[in-house]
């Protein structure tokens, strides 16, 4: 049994570190008499089209054996209100600095105790998708949200007989499972934005006042990646892909912030020209010392923006969020795509949506590339130099996008550091930092940064960073030097001419870095510390300005 979800009598009790407070609060809310369990993904099929609100379409689900769905399953759309994205000011982690346990405490009785009065469901999936790492996870849910339900289970590995003999057979970690307690329709004063509130350490957490799914799934991905960074394994917010070519295989993963790229640049076909099997466009983890990765979930949450109902992806759709719908000319009803209704259009479509699915690799990977929206930088840069590599990672430039729920007065053209891509990460920042040096260092692995917003005011286009991805896996590439910065070299393109005789651009050019050292002095104080990064990173960057 690869985690803990039951125990010896001899093992309840106060010194079992397994058990905290916040972990029995919100495990005992799941053996009420108010909550059903569900069994399969029939029952939550049918659950869902139940539901009042809940849209039926007329377009059917493929697959449906293989996925374990009633034959004549369609694609189900439920819509959520104003608040269509995740809202990350919502997140408060127990155990951070600043965070009354005790407070928290008494916020989460008190809506455990409030939602006794409603019916809940509860089922079990299991994260990760090989022997090697899988997490089981309980998730609670109250009546009306059956939607969000089944779009967990199908996003997850819903527990069914072949992966309860695969998790039975996987390696056991000494780890709780994974409770999850939703109440979407939970209110207070002092929340007006909800409350997701993690106790990392015993994979419990309980999302409150928040319907978007994407807050389901990275809450359950924050505990599942945290179990994993503690198990020797590099927690990775990015997607996942290995080319086969003639000559070689060439395997990279991608990592960006929510709606920055990473599934345009891990989805793509590249017009059908290459073998590639996909591993994952949003969640893996590396081992640390094999190099080898596993895939968390089976199906792809993905915004629905760039894809037309026209589009060959959409027969792969399974369920849609924040979508719209109308009628054909045959009577049928069909979503309306592209975010016509509101920004974030969501859909969990189905694995099959990619010809080569693969669950995990033992390969190491070849390339990691950072997707930044940092102005300063052409559309691809390499970083030579494994601590810089990992600098440039910890530092990743980049923008909130509509798949936030940004709250207060943000101005989204703002950049943002959000390092790794990770604003899920529950533990210091400088044990990413290390991971990710050390996997570097160890792998020969080659760093890119793909910068996908616009340079000196020239966008850069999906077509840009997905052409300059061919060339650097097919070996097509000669990179110049990046003015006189030694590690660092730059992809030439046409259309984005790189003047370092440019006075204002090399002045660009320092500000971005001196806004990256900036941002490392800065972890070392706030917080007392607690992302406090090793000197290591400051004088790499330091190195850097002052060859400029
Ligand atoms: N150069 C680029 N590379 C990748 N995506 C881009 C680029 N420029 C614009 N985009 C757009 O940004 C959005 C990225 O969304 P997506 O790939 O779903 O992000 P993520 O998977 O990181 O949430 C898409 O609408 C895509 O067309
Ligand atoms: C759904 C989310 O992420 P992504 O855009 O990376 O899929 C999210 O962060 O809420």
């Amino acid at each position: 049994m690869a985690t803990i979800g039951d125990f010896d009598h001899s093992e309840v009790e106060k010194e079992n570190r397994l058990f905290s407070r916040v972990k029995t609060l919100v495990e005992t809310a799941f053996y009420g008499n108010n909550v059903t369990y569900v069994e399969n993904l029939h029952q939550a099929y049918y659950n869902a089209t139940q539901t009042p609100g809940t849209i039926i379409t007329d377009m059917s689900v493929k697959h449906t054996q293989e996925l374990g769905l009633p034959e004549e399953a369609k694609m189900l759309i439920f819509n959520d209100g104003k608040v269509v994205g995740r809202t990350a000011a919502a997140r408060v982690v127990i155990g951070h600095p600043g965070v009354d346990s005790d407070y928290y405490q008494g916020i989460l009785r008190e809506a455990l105790y409030q939602s006794t009065k409603q019916q809940f469901y509860t089922a079990n999936v299991i994260v990760g998708l090989d022997e090697k790492f899988m997490v089981k996870s309980h998730i609670m849910l109250p009546e009306g949200f059956e939607n969000n339900l089944y779009s967990y289970l199908l996003n997850f590995q819903m527990e069914n007989e072949h992966w309860q003999k695969r998790y039975e057979d996987s390696i056991s970690y000494k780890e709780n499972d994974i409770y999850l307690f939703a109440d979407p329709n939970w209110h207070h004063p002092d929340f007006p934005f909800g409350l997701a509130l993690f106790d990392p350490e015993h994979n419990v957490a309980a999302i409150l006042g928040l319907r978007y799914f994407g807050e389901l799934k990275k809450a359950t991905l924050t505990l599942a990646w945290a179990t994993a960074h503690r198990n020797n394994y590099v927690a990775c917010h990015g997607g996942i892909k290995q080319y086969h070519l003639p000559d070689k295989n060439y395997t990279m993963a991608a990592f960006g912030l929510s709606g920055s790229g990473k599934s345009t640049i891990t989805l793509t076909k590249h017009g059908g020209k290459y073998k590639v099997d996909v591993l994952h466009d949003d969640a893996f983890v590396i081992h640390r010392d094999t190099g080898a990765t596993v895939a968390l979930e089976p199906s792809y949450f993905d915004k629905v923006q760039d894809y037309p109902l026209t589009h060959a992806t959409v027969d792969y759709y399974l369920t849609m969020q924040n979508v719209g719908a109308t009628q054909d000319k045959n009577g049928n009803t069909v979503p309306v795509l592209q975010d016509i209704r509101n920004g974030n259009g969501r859909t969990v479509k189905s694995r099959y949506v990619t010809e080569n699915r693969v669950d995990a690799l033992n390969d190491k990977l070849d390339g990691i590339f950072w997707i930044m929206k940092d102005d300063s930088l052409p559309p691809v840069v390499k970083v030579e130099d494994p601590i810089l590599a990992a600098v440039f990672g910890l530092t990743l430039s980049t923008k909130r996008t509509t798949a936030e729920n940004v709250v207060g007065d943000v101005d989204l053209s703002q950049l943002v550091i959000e390092p790794y891509a990770d604003p899920f990460r529950a533990y210091p920042l400088a044990e990413d930092y290390r991971n990710f040096r050390d996997l570097f260092n160890k792998n020969n692995i080659a760093c890119y940064v793909l910068n996908t917003g616009e340079f000196q005011g020239k966008d850069i286009t999906p077509q840009v960073t997905l052409s300059s991805i061919e060339k650097i896996i097919t070996d097509e590439t000669s990179f110049a030097p990046f003015g006189p910065i030694e590690k660092m070299s730059y992809l030439p393109l046409h259309d984005y001419e790189v003047d370092f005789n440019n006075e204002e651009y090399v002045q660009k050019v320092k500000d971005r870095l001196q806004g990256r050292l900036d941002f490392i002095l800065k972890e070392n104080e706030e917080n007392e510390g607690y992302d406090a990064l090793p000197k290591e990173t400051e004088e790499a960057m330091r190195h850097i300005l002052a060859e400029l």
